[in-house]
């Protein structure tokens, strides 16, 4: 039975040394059942050795740890209901996908339990042919590997990364998966680099930065903290255009063009102003999106 008050990962004070790096210091962590959440940080800002702990694959040092309200690392028992995708999966190369499951299944005494048919259908693998996985593409070998984890039927599922170095078509379904597997209540917490990735899937996020928790909060929230957008405008008279910046929009006249900085709205109200007022926009570029100069800022990254 699912205890919908307790979260699905409770993390407090967590601290993982390695050496004398110190990969996490002092991280809390709470997501709710049935959520989307984002962790989001640079490279080496953690997110992998965060997700590690989950799945009892690393130990912590110090800090408490439960998912789904136990302790990974008591062992496979303590994460019944789990599934992650934190490493490049291991296949057998030469066996189909179908077979790689079938034995998957098995190890996990899934037995029948384990719909593997179902598994390769949610993620658009066809489970009739044969190829032996070896001859899989990045993209095809991620799918298979979320196919793995969807064998298990999770109510928690851990992406390390899942769109990285997949092409954008790939790209795309595996967000798409992602978000039907949301939609049907799995608990799901996904590592990225990406906040325009994070911001189309996920309802909250925890940012780190070297190890600690930069911020953490739901997506609304994070996104009215964002600085305004700036944006590139080039027009057919700039030093008309630039006399015509409604209130709330700061216009700054530079060789390649404008340089404007405003909210959405108040980018739309300009562009309507200018096109009242008879001067054309040739084009029109954002330059930072506002998550990602928030992002920027609150990891320290230039
Ligand atoms: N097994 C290990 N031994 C020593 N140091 C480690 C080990 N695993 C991670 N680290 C260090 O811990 C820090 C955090 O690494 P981690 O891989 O968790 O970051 P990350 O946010 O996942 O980065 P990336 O986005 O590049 O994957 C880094 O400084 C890394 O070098």
């Amino acid at each position: 039975m699912i205890d919908t008050a307790q979260p699905a990962i409770e993390v407090r004070g967590l601290v993982k040394a390695f050496g004398d790096v110190t990969a996490l210091d002092g991280v809390d962590l709470e997501v709710p059942e049935g959520s989307v959440h984002g962790l989001l940080g640079p490279n080496g800002a953690g997110k992998t050795t965060l997700l590690r702990i989950l799945v009892g694959l690393v130990s912590p040092s110090a800090g408490t740890v439960r998912v789904l309200g136990h302790d990974p690392a008591l062992g496979p028992a303590a994460r019944e209901g789990v599934a992650s995708l934190i490493e490049s999966p291991r296949f057998k190369p030469s066996l189909s996908a179908r077979t790689n499951l079938r034995m998957l299944a098995d190890l996990d005494g899934l037995g029948a339990a384990g719909d593997v048919e179902d598994a390769l259908a949610r993620v658009g693998l066809d489970s009739r042919q044969t190829r032996a996985v070896r001859h899989y593409s990045l993209g095809m070998r991620q799918r298979l590997g979320i196919a793995a984890c969807l064998v298990r039927r999770p109510r928690l599922l851990l992406l390390d990364e899942p769109a990285n170095g997949l092409d954008p078509s790939g790209a795309r379904d595996v967000r798409m998966l992602v978000r039907e597997l949301a939609d049907e209540g799995t608990t799901v917490l996904l590592s990225s680099h990406d906040m325009a990735e994070v911001d189309e899937l996920c309802d909250s996020v925890t940012i780190l930065a070297r190890g600690r928790v930069a911020r953490t909060g739901s997506m609304a929230g994070l996104r009215t903290e964002a600085p305004v957008a700036a944006y590139l405008l080039c027009t057919a008279d700039d030093a008309t255009a630039a006399t015509l910046a409604p209130a709330g929009v700061t216009v700054e006249r530079t060789p390649a063009g404008l340089v404007v900085s405003a909210t959405q709205a108040d980018m739309d109200a300009y562009a309507v102003v200018l096109g009242r007022s008879g001067v054309p926009i040739r084009t029109l570029q954002l330059q930072t999106a506002p998550l990602e100069a928030l992002f920027f800022a609150l990891t320290d990254v230039a």
